[in-house]
């Protein structure tokens, strides 16, 4: 027996001791290994992953940052206005240099599947071409979804109905909205009750911009959680953001939870960006813009951490990085338990694997052969270290490898290099 990669001496997520054998695209045996191979990748002593899988992003602006200018207020409804003029410009090659830039970043940091949004508002639809035109380059190794998404207001911005429809016709995978953005909430209603019978009707999974406001009265995830149960939807939608939540009564959102659950909605909180733009109209205390993440788990309710932006017209930082998204998250939800934050690695790989509805995502036989070898001993030391990706695998194909980052150290008496993972090295239990 021989396989084309040998993965040997690697820790799973679940703490198992395994080598994994590669032949085509395609896992094809786990365990222990002694076989020949056309090439072995030495993981001993490390995590080895499934891939990261950032399920909230907007590929057509990122890379943008500062052009034509930085979002001075800090807030959402400026980076829509900005967003608004740098797309009035840009062009299908610009928009496609960016977005394959940031998915070079995304492979070398093991992240190899994305669902992003695609504005639609502009008639031209040149950002739908543009990520269409990416989808197709980067299939062989990154997955890439597309969301139909509405920036301007399905309602709002003149033919932004028929402008979303021409965009799933051209091939865009799912149904998105923003309803809070629209006029009134009625209207914001009305765009979720449409976006749901579009989606029902074309058999697409549907994932709104639900409620991405301080606004305890904005309640457009109640709506949504009815129409989708109306419309049979259940399983198959995502409300992203759910800000307003944090602001919610608490006795509405007792209520409000179990409607969720019922209608098989997953969360996609994205905590860098809502940390970052919620809170902006407040004085001290400050809220923190963040959806109940911990209520909705206990709810039994899938939350996935997103990213969302990277150097654009909302956002000023960013490497592409899901463990970054996952450290936040857990700083800014309080999972501090052990089992929490093994949870918050858990959520950016296999938990978003399961939003998206990802075919062959894992690593056991039979599974495709995508996995990240990362430079710590354990989910959660993965988190603290935000750890190296040392060697990203992709459908069968070594995409990305990277040097141990220790330091050498020069002081008198102490040892000469400073490995940043904890030397005793025991992990802590998750279960
Ligand atoms: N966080 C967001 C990024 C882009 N567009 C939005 O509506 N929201």
């Amino acid at each position: 027996m021989s396989f084309d990669i040998l993965v040997k001496g690697g820790v799973l997520p679940d703490g198992r001791q395994a080598d994994i054998g590669i032949r085509g695209t395609t896992i094809a045996a786990v365990g222990r290994i002694e076989a020949e191979a056309g090439r072995v990748v030495d993981a001993t002593g490390c995590l080895v992953a499934p891939p990261f899988v950032d399920p909230h992003f907007h590929l057509d602006a990122t890379l943008s940052y500062g052009t034509p200018r930085i979002n001075a207020s800090g807030t959402l409804l400026e980076g829509i206005a900005l967003w608004g003029e740098l797309r009035a410009e840009a062009t299908v090659e610009e928009m496609v240099e960016r977005a394959l830039s940031y998915c070079d970043w995304a492979a070398s940091m093991g992240l190899l599947a994305i669902r992003s949004h695609v504005d639609t508002t502009d008639p031209a639809l040149r950002t739908v071409q543009a990520l269409l035109e990416v989808r197709e380059k980067v299939k062989d190794w990154l997955d890439l979804q597309l969301v139909a998404f509405p920036q301007d207001g399905l309602y709002r911005a003149p033919g932004g109905r028929e402008n979303l429809i021409r965009a799933l016709d051209m091939g865009v995978d799912v149904v998105g909205g923003i309803p809070h953005f629209e006029r009134t909430m009625a209207e914001g209603a009305a765009s979720v009750r449409d976006l749901c019978e579009i989606a029902a009707g074309r058999g697409l999974p549907i994932d709104l911009h639900c409620d991405e406001t301080d606004d305890p009265m904005s309640r457009h995830i109640e709506t949504l959680a009815y129409e989708v149960t109306r419309t049979g939807l259940q399983g198959r939608a995502v409300g992203s953001h759910l800000t307003s939540m944090h602001s919610m009564d608490n006795y509405y959102v007792s209520k409000l939870l179990p409607l969720i659950a019922e209608a098989r909605i997953a969360a996609i909180p994205n905590p860098l960006i809502n940390i970052m733009l919620q809170g902006r109209h407040d004085s001290f205390p400050k809220r923190r813009g963040l959806t109940r993440v911990k209520e909705m788990l206990a709810q039994g309710i899938e939350v996935g951490w997103g990213q969302d932006c990277v150097l654009d017209p909302w956002y000023s930082l960013g490497t592409a990085d899901m463990l970054d998204v996952a450290f936040m998250g857990l700083h800014v939800a309080q999972m501090s338990a052990p089992a929490e934050m093994a949870r918050c690695f858990e959520m950016v790989t296999a938990g978003n694997a399961r939003i998206l509805g990802l075919e062959g995502y894992g690593i056991a036989p039979g599974c495709t052969a995508s996995l990240v070898v990362l430079d710590a001993g354990h989910p959660v030391e993965a988190l603290r270290l935000r750890a190296e990706r040392l060697c990203v695998i992709a459908k069968g194909r070594v995409v990305s490898e990277r040097a141990r980052n220790d330091a050498r150290l020069s002081l008198p008496g102490r040892p000469a290099t400073v490995a940043r993972r904890h030397a005793a090295g025991a992990p802590v239990a998750t279960r």
